[in-house]
C-alpha cells in the first residue's frame, strides 16, 4: 500500500460509508495516467474442459495460462506430459508459470476440477480462482497478505452452501500447509475478495458476440477505485500487446480532475439502466449508490429509462436524440447528457468509456474507446469529421 500512497496524482482516503477512496492531490489533466498496476494475481475465466482445447460459449479459447496473451496455433508448449492442456506461449512463461502460479500442486488441483463432474463452470471458475489465491499463499506471502487486505465482507446474496462445498473441495486437494488458517471463513473471505476486486481481462471485441471474459485479475492499487456510474477515470488493458506487463491495467482521466475530487471507475459499462446498475452495486458489492446520475435517475420513469437500457444496442440513435434532448432540457432532468455524447463509444454493440489518449502521447483530443479500441478525433465526435475513425501505428 506504501506505493499506493506515495503516488503523486493521488491519495488514499478513508470516505464516509464507501470505505477507502483515491482522492486526486493534484489537478489531473484529460487522458493523463493515473495508474499503471501489476496484478497479483491472475486466473482463467474459462471453464476446463476434457477436450484438448477449453471452449467458451462453444469457440475455441486458447491462450498462454501464464500471460494469457492469444496463442497461436504453433505455439506447443505444454507443462509437463501428463497435462498436456495447460499452455504457454514460450519457454520463459512455461518457466515462469511453474516457479509461480503454476506449481505442481496447481497442476494437480486444476487436473482434479478438470475431471470433477458435479463443478458446474460457475464453480469450476471460482474453483480455480481459489486454487490461485491459496497457492498465492504457499509462493507469495506478501501478495497474499495484500490480497487479504483488500476490501471484501460476504455481501448477503453469496451462498452459503456454495461456499462450503467450494471449500471441502479444496480441502480435499491437500493445499499447501504454509500458512495457518485453512478455514471455510477464509475461503468466504477470498472469494467476497475476488467478487468484489476483479476485473476481467477481455476477448478482443466483436460487434457480433456477446464479449466474454478470458481472465480475471486482482491489483492492489486499483481496487481503491470507488465506483461512480458517472465515472471521471476508466481504465484500459492490452492483454495481447507485445512486451511484458500485458496484464498490467491502465487507468486514464476522462476528463480534466480537480485537485480534491475522488476519482472513480465505473464498475459495469455506463449505459446500463438505473435498476441494472443498483441490482449489481447491492448484490455483488453490498452498497446503495447514492451518485449525482443514480439521484437524478431515481425519479425517472420506466419509459424514461428505454433509452439507458444495456441491450438498446444503437447507442449512436441514442446521441443523436440525446443531442435534441440536451437543446430542451432546461429543468434538469438529464443534465448528465452531455457525458453519453462525449464519452461514451457509439461502435455498434461496443458500449465503452471513451478518454483521451496521454497528453505525453503528443496528441491532441484523440479519443481511445477501453472496449473496441477506436481511436476518434473530438472533431469526429461532434459530429464535424469522417466517421471512420483514426488509425495511428
Ligand atoms: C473495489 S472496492 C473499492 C475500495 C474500497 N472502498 C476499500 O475500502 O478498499 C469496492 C467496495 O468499495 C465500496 N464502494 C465502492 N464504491 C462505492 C460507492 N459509490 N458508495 C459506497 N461504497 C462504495 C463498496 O463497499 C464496494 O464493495
Amino acid at each position: 500500500m506504501s506505493e499506493t500512497t506515495s503516488n503523486p496524482l493521488f491519495k488514499v482516503k478513508e470516505i464516509e460509508g464507501r470505505g477507502r477512496g483515491l482522492i486526486a492531490s493534484q489537478s489531473v489533466k484529460a487522458g493523463q495516467i493515473l495508474l499503471r498496476d501489476s496484478p497479483i494475481l491472475t486466473y482463467s475465466a474459462v471453464p476446463l474442459q476434457d477436450g484438448a482445447v477449453p471452449l467458451q460459449d462453444g469457440v475455441p479459447s486458447n491462450f498462454c495460462s501464464n500471460c494469457f496473451r492469444r496463442l497461436d496455433g504453433s505455439s506447443a508448449n505444454t507443462c509437463n506430459s501428463r497435462s498436456p492442456k495447460t499452455l504457454f506461449c514460450s519457454p520463459n512463461c512455461r518457466s515462469v508459470a511453474l516457479a509461480s502460479s503454476h506449481t505442481p500442486w496447481v497442476c494437480q488441483a486444476l487436473n482434479c476440477i478438470r475431471n470433477c463432474h458435479s463443478l458446474n463452470p460457475d464453480l469450476q471458475i471460482q474453483a480455480q480462482f481459489l486454487v490461485s489465491a491459496y497457492n498465492l499463499a504457499a509462493v507469495s506471502p506478501s501478495d497474499f497478505q495484500l490480497l487479504l487486505s483488500l476490501h471484501g465482507e460476504s455481501p448477503s446474496t453469496q451462498n452459503a452452501a456454495e461456499t462450503l462445498f467450494l471449500h471441502s473441495f479444496i480441502a480435499s486437494l491437500s493445499p499447501p500447509q504454509s500458512f495457518a488458517g485453512f478455514s471455510p471463513e477464509l475461503t468466504a473471505a477470498l472469494l467476497a475478495k475476488d467478487k468484489q476486486n476483479a476485473f476481467g481481462l477481455m476477448q478482443p471485441f466483436d460487434k457480433d458476440k456477446e464479449r466474454t471474459v478470458r481472465a480475471y485479475a486482482i491489483y492492489p492499487k486499483a481496487s481503491l477505485f470507488n465506483h461512480d456510474c458517472l465515472p471521471n477515470a476508466c481504465r484500459f488493458d492490452y492483454v495481447d500487446i507485445a512486451g511484458d506487463r500485458n496484464t498490467d491495467i491502465i487507468v486514464r482521466a476522462i476528463h480534466d480532475i480537480p485537485e480534491g475530487q475522488e476519482i472513480c471507475l465505473s464498475y459495469f459499462p455506463v449505459n446500463w439502466n438505473y435498476a441494472d446498475r443498483q441490482r449489481r452495486l447491492l448484490e455483488d458489492y453490498g452498497f446503495t449508490c447514492q451518485c449525482d446520475r443514480c439521484k437524478v435517475e431515481v425519479n425517472w420513469k420506466e419509459e424514461d429509462e428505454e433509452g439507458m437500457e444495456e441491450d438498446n444496442e444503437d447507442v449512436e440513435q441514442m446521441a443523436d436524440s440525446l443531442e435534441d434532448e440536451i437543446a430542451v432540457e432546461e429543468d434538469g432532468d438529464f443534465p448528465h447528457a452531455y457525458f453519453f455524447l462525449r464519452y461514451l463509444c457509439d461502435t455498434e454493440n461496443c458500449g465503452g468509456t471513451l478518454a483521451p489518449l496521454p497528453p505525453s502521447e503528443g496528441t491532441l483530443d484523440v479519443m481511445e474507446c477501453n472496449v473496441c479500441g477506436r481511436l476518434r478525433s473530438q472533431e469526429e465526435i461532434d459530429g464535424e469529421g469522417s466517421s471512420d475513425g483514426i488509425m495511428m501505428d
